[in-house]
């Protein structure tokens, strides 16, 4: 079974997906941090973010290994995990460049469905172009201030800093980012995070056997 957590930027996603994926015992799979670390890999090596050959064959030359697990995903390069500098603001700049990439977002998508059920995927387009066969699928929404203010407690930035990046990133985001039709959406705006992670596990179809 593959449930899948879509939603704009910090709006809870992977917070939630680990937790309802901890409640039922699977793993659950962050796309954003594989778009994050062929952001970084590029920014290392100096290469122009939007050159998406050069970036290919620099991913090809070093593969990334993304370890899913309930309590947190992890990316590796080799020996290397690169995942405490993934949510740099470095990268939140550059990353939407390299989100906007076909060919990247096919390396990505390949990664993910090589991944052996059941687990939970979150993302942007995951219940829309990688998993549209998913179980159940959902959205996560809320108004641009929560969410940076959310954000502001774990980052020493602020409010309003956040908050025009968060919407500029939803812009430049937009492509991918549209719900499913058959996505349940829901404001996590007046809900606690236990509050949305119970409203997934309630919209959860029966489980069989
Ligand atoms: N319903 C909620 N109530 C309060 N805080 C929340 C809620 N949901 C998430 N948070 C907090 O908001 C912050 C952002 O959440 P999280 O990192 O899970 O979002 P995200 O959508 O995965 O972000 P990104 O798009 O940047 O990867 C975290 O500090 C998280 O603990
Ligand atoms: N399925 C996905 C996942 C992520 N992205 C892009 C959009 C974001 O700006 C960036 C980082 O994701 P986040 O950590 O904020 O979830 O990656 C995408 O286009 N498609």
């Amino acid at each position: 079974m593959i449930v899948t957590i879509d939603g704009v930027a910090a709006s809870g996603k992977s917070s939630v997906a680990s937790g309802v994926a901890r409640a039922l015992g699977v793993p659950y799979v962050s796309s954003g941090l594989l778009y994050r670390a062929a952001t970084l890999l590029g920014l290392e090596a100096g290469l122009r973010l939007e050159n998406a050959a050069e970036l290919l064959a620099h991913l090809r030359a070093q593969p990334l290994r993304l370890e899913a697990l309930a309590e947190g995903n992890r990316v590796w390069v080799e020996e290397r995990d690169l995942t405490a500098d993934l949510h740099s603001s470095r990268v939140d700049r550059g990353v939407s460049v390299v989100a906007a990439l076909p060919e990247v977002r096919a390396w990505v998508d390949g990664q993910l469905r090589a991944l052996p059920e059941p687990f939970v995927a979150e993302g942007r387009d995951m219940g829309t172009a990688v998993f549209p066969q998913a179980a159940a699928k959902f959205y996560l929404t809320a108004s641009p201030r929560v969410r940076a203010e959310r954000r502001a407690r774990e980052r020493p930035e602020d409010v309003p800093a956040i908050e025009a990046a968060l919407v500029e990133r939803d812009r430049l985001d937009t492509v991918q980012s549209a719900p499913a039709p058959d996505a349940r959406v829901i404001d996590t705006g007046n809900l606690t995070l236990e509050g949305v992670i119970g409203a997934v596990l309630a919209g959860l179809p029966a489980r069989q056997g």
